[in-house]
């Protein structure tokens, strides 16, 4: 079986040979060629010691070399170069305490986590298979390489990797190997939040999102996101609604494009549900305020994962709005562009229809078509140019204090008062009128 190695890939095996050591491109590169996808990263592994591997090129970069890793730069680009090791106990759930190395390639297979990403090649020797990693990929399954309960142990992030892998690829678990996370599940509680935050971003991108649900199966987001958990919980007995809360959630992320921020706001846009949820006297639930609480939670959800903060505002803002139904009438939809913001509204959109999309088929035509009114609106708006925001507004929270208007949330109400009253006749937007209906508005407010 032959792979298409790139040529500084090619270089730097052939400067390893030719100093009389063994190299390969080894691990997610392999896997990638054989099935035609294009590998996000070349890595490659090699008998000679970190310390061999600097003295045969010229640039080097060495922060990994405590465990056993050269990092080669060629041009702009940096590989991944890693002297043979066996596994060992990991401190971290990343890298195991003591590195040992061995002159084996066969050891160094042995350690990876699944049959799949276990696999070596190179232009000599040509693929090295020792655990049946093609015949997985030609199978469609995800299985650790020997005693799945080992490898967990070793990296318990590994039991996430496989759903995503699964998710990525389209993949199923191996029987053996999902059984062990179901034993194992517990000791992702000592992984770290941005390992678990890398992993669970590629499962929600990947082409399958809805694979989330062998995490819950196997019990792991009750480890790691228990909030979903309470959503598959949480019936709703309403007309809208056809599915759990967790399974509507699932639905309507397949309804978005793969993107990190709309995706992750599909997961968390009803995470409020289970708290929020009353049933009346006729049996029917409502979720009053579940907005709210569903953007307090994924603000906790996120800050506990450590992401960054522009995806936790972004995220925030599409959850506190996801339900909000602005009136279909140009003002109504501008008033809604300057709350939702101009660089968010058109993934408001997205969310509406995906959230819609996953509700009762039955009662969907009609909420479609007020999106539609919606869309058209604000499409005319952008062909306009003319949607007023706060920044464009002729006065400022500080001229409204040199009124006497003092700072707090009395002023910010001022200023969002007047500025629907600009969106409705943008002639209004004048610094003597602005300020007169200022001080009128404040003066009604304290009555
Ligand atoms: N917890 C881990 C992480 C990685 N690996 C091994 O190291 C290789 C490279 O890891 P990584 O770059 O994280 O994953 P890839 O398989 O390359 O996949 P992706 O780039 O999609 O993350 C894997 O293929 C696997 O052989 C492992 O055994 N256990």
């Amino acid at each position: 079986m032959q792979i298409e190695i790139p040529e500084k890939v090619n270089r730097i095996i052939s400067t390893l040979a030719a100093a009389g050591y063994e190299a390969y491109a080894v691990g997610g590169c392999v896997r990638d060629a054989l099935l035609g996808r294009e590998p996000a990263d070349w890595d490659i592994t090699t008998s000679a010691s970190p310390y061999q591997v600097k003295a045969l090129f010229a640039r080097t970069i060495d922060t990994g070399i405590q465990h056993g890793t050269v990092t080669v730069m060629l041009g702009k680009e940096g590989f991944e170069v890693t002297t043979y090791r066996l596994d060992g106990e990991y401190e971290d759930c990343r890298h195991p305490k003591e590195v040992v190395f061995t002159k084996s390639l066969l050891e160094d297979l042995k350690r990876r986590d699944f049959t799949i990403n276990a696999m070596a090649y190179n232009e000599e020797r040509g693929l090295v298979d020792e655990f049946d990693g093609v015949g997985d990929l030609k199978r469609g399954i995800i299985r650790c390489v020997g005693e799945a309960r080992e490898r967990f142990q070793e990296d318990a992030l590994r039991m996430l990797r496989a759903v995503r892998f699964a998710a990525q690829l389209g993949f199923v678990l191996d029987e053996q190997t999902k059984q062990a996370i179901c034993e194992l599940r517990e000791n992702l509680r000592k992984v770290s939040a941005e390992r678990i935050q890398t992993e669970l971003v590629k499962l929600l991108v990947s082409p399958h999102p809805e694979r989330l649900l062998e995490a819950w199966e196997t019990g792991m987001t009750a480890v790691v996101l228990p909030e979903f958990d309470a959503c598959m919980a949480c019936e709703q007995n309403n007309p809208h609604h056809s599915y759990s809360v967790g399974v509507h959630t699932i639905k309507s992320m397949g309804e978005v494009e793969a993107d990190k921020v709309l995706r992750l706001t599909m997961l968390f846009h009803d995470f409020g549900k289970p708290q929020a949820k009353t049933t009346d006297a006729n049996g029917i639930d409502h979720f009053r305020g579940h907005q709210k609480i569903s953007e307090e939670l994924a603000g906790g959800i996120l800050r506990r994962l450590k992401f960054d903060n522009e995806t936790i505002r972004q995220v925030k803002k599409l959850v506190s709005c996801h339900d909000d139904h602005p009136a279909r009438t140009p003002a109504g939809v501008r008033r809604a562009v300057n709350r939702i913001g101009t660089d968010l509204f058109p993934m408001y959109l997205k969310v509406q229809r995906a959230d819609i999309m996953a509700q009762n088929p039955a009662t969907r035509e009609d909420k479609l078509a007020k999106l539609y009114v919606v869309t058209e609106l604000y499409e005319q708006i952008l062909k306009e140019k003319d949607c007023v925001t706060l920044k464009q507004m002729v006065i400022t929270g500080r001229d409204l204090m040199m009124e006497g208007i003092p700072a707090g949330p009395g002023l910010g109400e001022v200023l969002s008062k007047l500025l629907d009253l600009v969106i409705e006749d943008p002639k209004r937007n004048e610094k003597t009128w602005l300020l007169a209906k200022a001080k009128e508005i404040y003066k009604a407010s304290r009555e």
